[in-house]
């Protein structure tokens, strides 16, 4: 079975890359595509991809994903994460591809206080949050065959993530601050990848929009303790609200989404954020040395 990744050099993509060569992977046939290889929002390209290739999945691991930035590169991040998962969808619909597409918990404001449900109104609050919601649209308008995982907070020993830079500044500074103020659930991307290849081995057919995460739920300061904690780092961490950290983009207070579906549907066994955050850690401090 073909599967094409797009975004392959990203967090999600190296991760879905390292566990390409393992048994899980047995019988499946993957194309890694960096950005330089396919660019997602180059219809022509993508077209002459998918159609010169027979495959069953495409996995989108291609986004814009820098939250403050999207606020002053409004068009890129709208070209990304609007007209590249048009691009997509439309293309997979021509090749009868199914896409598996990925996107945050930052399509919601955060102004609930229990779990978001699939259903709960998406209001994005930040640009990198509504082009998401809108690349969500985009799928929904012009594919049938598609599975959207909204995933929130991922970090992995591959790429720029939360985890990786609390242990750059563990080691340059003495003291640090961080939001408490801001709930949410830290999620391995090494777990999601697995979700998504259990997707793909099932032959589901049970499409639509779906919320997977570690379980669990935290704040940033939290996610900062726990990795200094497990890596018996010395730094005085302080919780601060968010007002004390500005940042160009406004950060959901409260994006728990609720993952009973996902659950339910492919009958999943969810790791705890902090057990996964040992796991994580154990692999950063392998390709570190
Ligand atoms: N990171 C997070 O905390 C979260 C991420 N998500 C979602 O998960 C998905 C994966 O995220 P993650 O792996 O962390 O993201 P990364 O930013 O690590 O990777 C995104 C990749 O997309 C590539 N890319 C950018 N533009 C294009 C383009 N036009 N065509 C093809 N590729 C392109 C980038 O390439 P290059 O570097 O060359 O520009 C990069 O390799 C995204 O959809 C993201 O929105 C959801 C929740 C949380
Ligand atoms: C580095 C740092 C950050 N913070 C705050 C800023 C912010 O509110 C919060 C998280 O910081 P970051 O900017 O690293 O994370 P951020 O880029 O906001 O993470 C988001 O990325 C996108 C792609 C998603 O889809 C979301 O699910 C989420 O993971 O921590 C501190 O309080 N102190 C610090 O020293």
């Amino acid at each position: 079975m073909k599967i094409l990744v797009t975004g392959a050099s990203g967090q999600l993509g190296s991760t879905l890359k390292a566990m390409a060569s393992t048994k899980q992977t047995e019988g499946l046939n993957f194309m890694f595509k960096s950005s330089s290889e396919l660019d997602i929002t180059d219809f022509e390209a993508v077209r002459e991809e998918m159609l010169s290739s027979n495959y069953a999945y495409c996995i989108n691991c291609a986004a814009y994903t820098n939250v403050d930035k999207a606020e002053s590169e409004k068009n890129l991040a709208y070209q990304i994460n609007v007209s590249g998962a048009r691009t997509l969808a439309l293309n997979c619909n021509e090749s009868k591809t199914v896409l598996i597409h990925i996107s945050t918990d930052f399509v919601f404001d955060g102004f609930l206080n229990t779990p978001y449900v699939e259903e709960d109104i998406a209001r994005p609050i930040g640009f990198y949050g509504d082009t998401k919601y809108k690349g969500e649209r985009a799928i929904i308008n012009n594919l049938d065959e598609y599975f959207i995982i909204r995933t929130s907070w991922l970090y992995s020993e591959f790429g720029h993530n939360f985890m990786k830079t609390m242990l750059r500044l563990g080691n340059e500074k003495k003291e640090l601050s961080v939001v408490y103020d801001q709930i949410g659930t830290p999620t391995y991307a090494h777990d999601l990848a697995e979700v998504l290849l259990h997707i793909i081995k099932a032959h589901s057919i049970d499409y639509g929009v779906y919320h997977y995460s570690n379980e669990g739920v935290a704040s940033w300061y939290d996610f900062a303790k726990a990795i200094f904690d497990i890596n018996k780092i010395s730094i005085q961490l302080s919780p601060i609200r968010s007002e004390e950290y500005p940042t160009p983009a406004e950060r959901p207070k409260f994006s728990v989404m609720d993952k009973d579906k996902i659950k339910k549907t492919f009958n999943l066994d969810i790791p705890y954020w902090k057990d996964s955050l040992e796991v994580a850690l154990k692999a950063h401090a392998k390709i570190d040395i």
